[in-house]
C-alpha cells in the first residue's frame, strides 16, 4: 500500500495507534514551544559515536521542522586533547578548565571551529537541516574577558590566584548574527572560541558559552547533552530534579567535580536570568533530547529556579 506521502508499506502489518499517540503525546509541547528558542549544547563527550551524531542532528532537525528555534553550541575536549596529545603538548585543568597558553588557543581554535564545527554542520546538512557554522568571533557574537579563578596552595593552604592564561568568558554577547540566520531558516552551530577587546584569541569552556547564549536569546530551555545520565550523587544515583540551592550543597560536599561543575554554574545561570529549565542529558542515548522533552517520562537532571 501507498500511503499519501508517498510513502510505501509493504509490511501487511495494522495500523501501529502507537506512533499516533506518541505524536499526539508531543502536540502540546509543539504548540507551547513554536516559535521559542532552544539552546543545545553538545559535549565533546557526547560526540563519540556516528550514529549518535545522526541521532543528534535528526532530533534538532525535527524541532526546528515542528517551529522550535535551536541553536547549537558545541564543545570538544577530548577533541582538542587528543591535538594536543598528537602534538606533545601537556595539557592541565583548574575546576574543569584548560589552562590556555597561545599555543593552545591556537590549536582549540582549529579543532573547534575548524574541524568540530563544520563536522556537525554537516551530520545536521544530511539529516535535512540548514545549518551555519560560525564562532563567538563571527559578526560579533561574542566577546570575551579573561577568566581569573583562586585555588588553594597544598602546601599553605592559602588562596591563590591561577592564571589559566587564554581562557575566557562571554563579557557580550550581541545575537544580532543568530538572529538573521534564524531568520533565514537556519540553524547556527557555534564553536566556543572568541576574541576579547585586547585582540587575542581566547578558549572558553563550551557549557559558559552556551548559558551566555541562552541568557542573551532568552532561550526556553537550555539542554546540555555529555556523557553520563545526568547529575549524579555521591552513591552514583541518578539526581532527577535541583534547584540552585542544592546545586550550592552538593558544590560544597564535593559531590560535583571536574567537567560537572562549570556544566551546573551554566545551569544555575541561565535559570536565574530567565531560562524556564536547564537539562544535564545522556548524550550517547539515542534520541534523548526527544525523549526528554516530548514525553511526559523526562530523563536526566532538570535544573529549574
Ligand atoms: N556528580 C557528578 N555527576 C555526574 N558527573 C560528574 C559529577 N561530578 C563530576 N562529573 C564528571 O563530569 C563529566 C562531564 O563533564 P565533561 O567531561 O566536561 O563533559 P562534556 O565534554 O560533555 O562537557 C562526567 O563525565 C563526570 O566524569
Ligand atoms: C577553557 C576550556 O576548558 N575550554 C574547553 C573548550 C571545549 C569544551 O568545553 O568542550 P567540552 O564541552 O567537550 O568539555 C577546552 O579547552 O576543553
Amino acid at each position: 500500500m501507498v500511503n499519501s506521502n508517498g510513502a510505501a508499506d509493504k509490511s501487511g502489518a495494522a495500523p501501529d495507534l502507537a506512533k499516533a499517540e506518541v505524536l499526539i503525546e508531543a502536540l502540546p509541547y509543539f504548540q507551547r514551544y513554536a516559535g521559542r528558542t532552544f539552546v543545545v549544547k553538545y559535549g565533546g563527550h557526547a560526540m563519540g559515536e556516528p550514529q549518535a551524531a545522526r541521532d543528534f542532528a535528526e532530533d534538532i532537525v525535527l524541532l526546528k521542522a515542528v517551529g522550535i528555534n535551536p541553536v547549537v553550541v558545541h564543545g570538544g575536549g577530548p577533541q582538542i586533547g587528543d591535538m594536543l596529545a598528537r602534538l606533545g603538548v601537556e595539557s592541565t585543568f583548574v575546576d574543569g578548565l584548560r589552562v590556555t597558553d597561545e599555543a593552545t588557543a591556537k590549536i582549540a581554535e582549529m579543532v573547534l571551529s575548524g574541524a568540530i564545527n563544520k563536522e556537525l554542520v554537516g551530520w545536521l546538512s544530511n539529516a535535512g537541516g540548514k545549518a551555519i557554522g560560525i564562532s563567538g568571533k563571527d559578526g560579533g557574537l561574542v566577546s570575551a574577558r579573561k577568566v581569573s579563578r583562586t585555588a588553594k596552595d597544598p602546601e599553605s593552604l592559602i588562596e591563590k590566584v591561577v592564571d589559566l592564561g587564554f581562557v575566557g568568558e562571554p563579557d557580550h554577547v550581541d545575537t544580532s548574527v543568530i538572529d538573521t540566520a534564524v531568520a533565514a531558516g537556519m540553524i547556527p552551530v557555534i564553536a566556543p572560541i572568541a576574541a576579547g577587546k585586547d585582540g587575542a584569541t581566547y578558549n572558553i569552556n563550551a557549557d559558559t558559552m552556551a548559558g551566555a547564549i541562552a541568557a542573551a536569546l532568552g532561550a526556553a530551555r537550555l539542554f546540555l547533552l555529555t556523557d553520563v545520565p545526568g547529575v549524579l550523587d555521591e552513591n552514583g544515583d541518578l539526581l532527577t530534579d535541583l534547584t540552585p540551592a542544592d546545586i550550592a550543597l552538593l558544590r560544597e560536599k564535593g559531590v560535583i567535580k571536574g567537567g560537572m561543575v562549570p556544566k551546573l554554574e551554566t545551569c544555575v545561570t541561565a535559570v536565574n536570568s530567565g531560562c524556564e529549565a536547564a537539562v544535564v542529558l545522556d548524550g550517547r542515548v539515542a534520541h534523548a533530547m526527544l525523549l526528554e522533552f516530548f514525553t511526559a517520562r523526562g530523563a536526566g537532571t532538570l535544573v529549574h529556579a
